[in-house]
């Protein structure tokens, strides 16, 4: 049975549909480029939501030192998910500024994109391992675009790993199946509009994942 992380949550709804279907993880986008962005008031309406021991993620892209603390100000985190260009030098620097594990995204499209994977294990809490994103999109994450999941079969990992992109209600159980990993992440595959999830679409997808 894996973990669900559902990301991109901007409506209380949306929060209370991904509770009840049974996520462990719940993740707010902080990138003004995202059709998900949320602000630090938003999203600390939405947090409130969550009950313990549900991750509360706050997802931010190459965010500064002043970016993190504004929005920790305001909104109760208990993970940062880095989905940028973050070295594992700035994952370490916003380890101790937070306080928080901090959860480093990698894109993958190649075996050798793969290799991050261990020099980022050696600094973060949790690895997301997540599809390259195409060359001229806007987003570095959120597109909906899977990768080959064979490049992680038989990989070994320094820290616990969440799959991600382009999983959907119909393909999450064989990429569990494929990669073994016992948490998942997903957005955009769980939405009816970008920035707007479909409860039954969540509702499947967390089923799906816990009966693979
Ligand atoms: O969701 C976004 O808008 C987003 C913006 C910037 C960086 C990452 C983003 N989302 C993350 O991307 C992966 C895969 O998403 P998808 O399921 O393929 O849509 C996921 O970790 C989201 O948290």
């Amino acid at each position: 049975m894996s973990a669900v992380k559902i990301c991109g949550l901007t409506r209380p709804q949306d929060v209370a549909s991904a509770l009840v279907a049974g996520a462990r993880f719940v993740g707010f986008v902080f990138f003004p480029k995202s059709p998900r962005n949320v602000s630090a008031e938003q999203a600390a309406a939405l947090a409130r939501d969550v009950p313990p021991g549900i991750m509360r993620v706050g997802l931010f892209v190459d965010p500064t030192d002043a970016a993190l603390t504004e929005v920790l100000a305001k909104v109760p985190l208990d993970m940062i998910q880095l989905h940028g260009a973050e070295t594992p030098a700035r994952v370490t620097e916003v380890k101790a500024l937070t306080g928080l594990p901090v959860m480093k995204a990698v894109g993958i499209a190649t075996a050798e994109d793969a290799e991050a994977l261990w020099d980022y294990g050696l600094v973060a809490d949790m690895l997301l391992v997540d599809a390259k994103a195409p060359k001229d999109a806007v987003l570095p994450g959120g597109n909906g675009v899977a990768f080959d999941w064979r490049l992680l079969v038989g990989r070994r990992f320094l820290k616990p790993w969440m799959l991600a992109g382009g999983l959907d209600p119909a393909n999450v159980a064989q990429a569990i199946k494929l990669t073994g990993a016992s948490a998942v992440d997903v957005s955009t595959g769980v939405e009816s509009a970008p920035g707007l999830k479909d409860a039954a679409l969540i509702a499947d997808f967390i089923k799906a994942a816990s009966d693979a």
